[in-house]
């Protein structure tokens, strides 16, 4: 069995985060593994709190589940701040771990930010240039060019993105008109279309692409087909999304087209 890490921030109400990754890990027949880089008070309606821990945390966790267990692909979700993203940077280089998909994570669903501003530029100078995908969607993709939104421009941002080093670029879509991911390469755009399910219950969407897309690279898929299983995986589980979890936007439901018809 192919070994995922996911290096992200638990979701007390577990429907993002490491929570939601280890469920898209499960979908996807990898053995997950995490480091969990801070912590945060949260439902689906809002984030209370957000406890990051010393960076050495995340070190130590790398290097204590690497040492043994191996790692095939990593993740990164939300980081938080500066002196986390750096550190971890420098242990995925310093390990050589393969198979890095960035997930650029600023703000929840239900709004709040889970990215300190100033610690955009180590995102830029010291983790994409590791990746072999970064995966913001719409609104992240242009805040991390320091521009205003602006879908007509989505190509331009790729190639800006690009520009910053990772070996490819997905913009996901869960936030444009058509519902297409956008793959860049450095030399061709591929959309990555599919169906597009009523958006209500979409927490966790975008951790869950993200874990999928390193999951289908630790079993040897090339970069599109990944990218074209990951977002069937994340758009399955908008679809069995929990509507009656919570107040808020419910929960995604990585699991719901499998377990559908389990007898227990
Ligand atoms: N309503 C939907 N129907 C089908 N697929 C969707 C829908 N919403 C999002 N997706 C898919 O889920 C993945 C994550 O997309 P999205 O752009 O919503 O990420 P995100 O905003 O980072 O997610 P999050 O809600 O976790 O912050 C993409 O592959 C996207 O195409
Ligand atoms: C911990 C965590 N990671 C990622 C997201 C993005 O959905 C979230 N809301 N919470």
């Amino acid at each position: 069995m192919k070994r995922v890490m996911s290096i992200a921030t638990s979701d007390s109400g577990a429907g993002a985060g490491i929570q939601a990754d280890l469920k898209a890990f499960l979908r996807c027949g990898v053995y997950g593994t995490t480091a969990i880089v801070a912590a945060t008070a949260q439902n689906t309606v809002e984030v209370t709190d957000i406890h990051p821990f010393p960076p050495e945390v995340a070190v130590r966790q790398i290097e204590t589940v690497v040492s043994d267990i191996g790692a095939d692909a990593v993740k990164t979700g939300m980081l938080f701040n500066a002196g986390i993203i750096s550190a971890v940077a420098g242990t995925i280089r310093r390990l050589e771990l393969p198979n890095l998909v960035v997930d650029p994570v600023m703000v929840a669903e239900s709004g709040a930010v889970l990215l300190e501003p100033e610690a955009v530029g180590t995102y830029r100078e010291e983790l994409f240039p590791l990746a072999t995908a970064i995966t913001p969607n719409l609104n992240e993709a242009f805040a991390l060019i320091g521009e205003e939104r602006d879908e007509s421009r989505i190509e331009d941002c790729a190639r800006a993105l690009y520009e910053l080093g990772p070996r490819a670029v997905i913009i996901t879509g869960g936030h444009t008109e058509s519902g297409a991911d956008l793959l860049y390469d450095g030399e061709r755009f591929t959309r990555i279309e599919g169906p597009v399910h009523a958006a209500n219950n979409t927490h966790g969407a975008g951790c869950t692409h993200s874990s999928a897309l390193a999951s289908f690279l630790a079993r040897g898929m090339d970069l599109e087909e990944a990218a074209r299983n990951a977002r069937r995986i994340a758009s399955e589980a908008v679809k069995y999304g929990l509507g009656e979890i919570g107040k808020g936007a419910g929960p995604v439901h990585a699991l719901g087209a499998i377990l559908e018809g389990a007898d227990l």
